[in-house]
Order: structure tokens, then sequence, then C-alpha cells
């Protein structure tokens, strides 16, 4: 899922969408097109608590949002024999190491400089022609998504999941991973690892719109959809 096309220098992958963007407009500009010919790109970012409903909205955007492609954190976890076992017993699945995150970011680049032969190449059909037409919009979803400056910079908005312990604990009991949970491990080092990170990403400064995940599904996706249609989409 890695790109092996051009590089770019990661620093400036941050502004790299919005510089296209610009490039676009001045080009659409230069040739007397339309505002409709321009290609917009728009990153958002769903992240939040383990269980706390990223995945369930992410899907629900999916299949509403015009030539929406998403990239999941949980799908580059390194293989178990590279995760170490911690000061806690457990091994270290909920720390940003245990993610390969040169790999996503590779992989967020190649949507970046191309989106419609992404999109082609997951198998993803282009929206049937709206006036949205032109926008391109990928989902980053996961857990450690905004502890992450370069991702978290790349997205227009990050909209934040949480639940409190009990039912976080509850939802998680009935989740089957790949890997499946130890005995112990919610309490020594999911929960503990969810509240550090938590902390680091309120003292890093980036601002999230934070959201009740025990809020229905539905009320959750009106939500976030109802954002995303009138900040991104319905703009002229
Ligand atoms: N708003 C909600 N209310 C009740 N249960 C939910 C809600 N959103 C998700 N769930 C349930 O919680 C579990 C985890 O949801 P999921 O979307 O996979 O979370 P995440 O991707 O954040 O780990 C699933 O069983 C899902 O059906
Ligand atoms: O998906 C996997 O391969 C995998 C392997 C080991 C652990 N996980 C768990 O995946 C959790 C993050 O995913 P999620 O969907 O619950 O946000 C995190 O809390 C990890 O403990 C996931």
């Amino acid at each position: 899922m890695t790109s092996r096309g051009r590089s770019i220098n990661i620093g400036e992958r941050a502004n790299f969408v919005n510089e296209i963007a610009e490039c676009e407009r001045e080009r659409s500009v230069d040739s007397g097109t339309t505002t409709n010919s321009i290609m917009r790109r728009i990153i958002l970012g769903v992240g939040g608590v383990t269980n706390g409903g990223k995945t369930t909205l992410t899907r629900r955007l999916l299949g509403a949002l015009p030539n929406c492609c998403v990239v999941h954190q949980d799908d580059f976890f390194k293989p178990p024999d590279q995760i170490e076992v911690g000061e806690d017993g457990f091994k270290q699945w909920d720390v940003i190491t245990s993610i390969d995150m040169e790999a996503m970011e590779n992989t967020v680049t190649a949507w970046i400089e191309n989106p419609v032969k992404f999109a082609r190449s997951h198998g993803i059909a282009p929206s049937p022609s709206e006036p949205d037409e032109d926008v391109q919009i990928l989902i980053l979803e996961g857990f450690l998504l905004f502890n992450h400056k370069l991702l978290a910079n790349m997205c227009s908005e990050r909209y934040y999941l949480t639940i409190p312990y009990e039912e976080c604990k509850r939802r998680r009991s009935g989740r089957n991973y790949t890997v499946p949970d130890p005995p112990g491990l919610f309490d020594g080092h999911v929960w503990p690892m969810y509240l550090k990170h938590r902390q680091e990403m309120e003292e890093s400064g980036v601002s999230v719109a934070s959201i009740d995940g025990l809020l229905s599904k539905d009320e959750i996706f009106t939500r976030v959809y109802t954002d995303i249609q009138n900040r991104f989409l319905n703009v002229s």
C-alpha cells in the first residue's frame, strides 16, 4: 500500500494539500475555467479512544461523502514479534511505535499526489457527477492520529471521539482483534496509555472537535456530516 512514486520532503507534506489546491486554483483562473473545475483535496481526521466509535462513524461518512477514501491507522500495526514488552508487563500495542507510521505517511502521500488514481487502485468508483464532483476527500482514522504531528497538521478538521472508562471497557470486552487482548490488558495498558496520549495531545496544542461517543450512532454521524457539509462542501 505504500507509494513508490515521486517522494516529497516529509517536512513539506503538511502544507502540500493547500499548495496543490492553490496551484490548481491559479491554473484554473489562468485558463478561464470555472471554480467547478478545481479539484479540492480535503483531509479529515477521525481520532479518539479505542472503541469510541471511530470505525463506525468513518464507514457512515465513507458512504455519504463524495469521492471519499479512507486510511485506517490500525492497518499499519507492526507484526507481533516487533512489539516490545514494557514495564507494565504487556506488549506495547498502544504506543505510536507499534505502528509503521512511515508506511502510513507514504500511503497518505500517494492519495495527496493523485486522489483519483488512489481511489481507483483501492477499488473505489468515482461518485456520480454532482456539483461537488471535483472534491476529493480523505478520512484518516485512528486512535493515535492526533499524537502524530505531521498527520494531525494535515487534517482540515480533527473529530475526536471519547467515551468514559466503564463504557470503553464494556465495548472493548466484546471486540476481537487480530491479536486477542490478554487478561488485564485494558486496565494495565490500554486505558493508562489512552489517558497519557490524550494528555500529550492536549498539551501539544492541537485543536480537536470533541464528540461524545455515548450519543447514538445516528446522532454522531448527523453532527459530523452536517459540519463537513457546512464547512467544506457548501462553499463556492
Ligand atoms: N454511538 C455508539 N453507541 C453505541 N455503540 C457504539 C457506538 N459507536 C460504536 N459503537 C459500538 O462500539 C464498538 C466499537 O466501535 P468502533 O466503531 O469499531 O470503534 P473504534 O473504531 O473507535 O475502535 C462496536 O461494537 C460498535 O458497534
Ligand atoms: O489490529 C491489530 O492488529 C491489533 C493488534 C493488537 C492490538 N490492537 C489494539 O487496537 C486498538 C486500536 O484500535 P481501535 O480500533 O480499538 O481504536 C489498540 O488499543 C490496540 O490495543 C490491535
